[in-house]
């Protein structure tokens, strides 16, 4: 097989060499490979340049949720199967695909594990495969990207300070093929996934293959209910978040406010046009 190596040196802040090295103990000599490292700058039109030259049987992918969507943002016009080897400070994909922690475990199911389609969503100009978001995660998003505190401790302290700066309830405008209505809260999700790269299960019920994404409206800080969002089978209550199964929408706000996708902060948006790319992804979930 001839695979295409994406490594991004710097998610979750960790060193690659090892895991690299284990790769290609598992390659062991027989598979040709390219390797590209990510810099932060015009790498989607880098990765589009080498997938344009050489013919790839499979991509494999290190780093976080952000790589992920960077490299499905690149292969929006040739799908070929992605693996990926978990290494991001936020791994909400690899968790929703129930890939091992183990790199032992994940790296043969990268490489060579069959693979399954998986919804993406089109939002404006973007991909995103997990969950976006109006509000305040977005919020947290920015403040964690823009300190210089890292790791869990700094984004407990950003948190604390983001959620007394809050500006929200926020009224958003809602427009599906059938109706458009206004909802208030803190902060509206897109959501074709269960949870967040944290691993809070805010969508129980979303799959990302059933051709629909999750409009989840939060209502109100709960501290009950976030807790719930720890336990993969607690339902959550209708007051504090409400969800509605769409193909596309609309969502519309007043003001311009922070909107994030799959982690990765985008800019204060007053509009936002999503709509389901059905099965858009081939990804390695499980060992052959
Ligand atoms: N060499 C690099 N130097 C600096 N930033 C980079 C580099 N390569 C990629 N990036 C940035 O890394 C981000 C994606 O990281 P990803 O989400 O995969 O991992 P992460 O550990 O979850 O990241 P984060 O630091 O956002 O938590 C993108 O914003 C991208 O621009």
């Amino acid at each position: 097989m001839n695979f295409l190596f994406i490594i991004n040196p710097i998610s979750g802040n960790e060193d690659k060499s090892h895991l690299l090295k284990m790769v290609k103990t598992e390659l062991n000599h027989k598979h040709q490979y390219t390797i590209f490292k990510t810099t932060g700058e015009n790498d989607l039109e880098k990765i589009q340049q080498k997938l344009a030259k050489e013919s790839f049987d499979r991509v494999i992918i290190a780093g976080g949720d952000g790589t992920v969507k960077l490299v499905a943002e690149a292969m929006k016009d040739q799908q070929l199967p992605i693996g990926i080897l978990p290494a991001g400070s936020a791994n909400g994909l690899a968790s929703d695909l129930d890939l091992p922690e183990n790199p032992k475990d994940f790296i043969p199911i990268a490489l060579f594990g069959q693979t399954r389609k998986i919804d993406a969503i089109q939002i404006n100009e973007e991909i995103g495969l997990h969950i976006s978001d109006f509000g305040l995660n977005a919020e947290l998003i920015k403040e964690f990207e823009s300190s210089s505190l890292r790791g869990k401790l700094g984004y407990a302290i950003n948190s604390i300070t983001t959620l007394f700066q809050s500006k929200g309830p926020y009224e958003f405008k809602i427009t599906t093929p059938k109706e458009s209505f206004t909802k208030k809260g803190i902060m509206l999700a897109l959501a074709n996934s269960k949870k967040f790269g944290t691993g809070a299960v805010v969508n129980p019920n979303g799959k990302m293959d059933d051709g629909l994404f999750e409009i989840l409206i939060f209502k109100k800080l709960d501290l009950i209910e976030i807790l719930k969002t720890l336990n993969t089978k607690s339902e959550l209550s209708s007051d504090f978040v409400e969800c509605i199964h769409v193909t596309e929408v609309t969502i519309e706000t007043n003001t311009p406010i922070d909107f994030q996708i799959d982690g990765e902060y985008c800019q204060k948006l007053k509009k936002v046009k999503a709509h389901m790319l059905p099965k858009a992804l081939e990804i390695a979930y499980t060992k052959k």
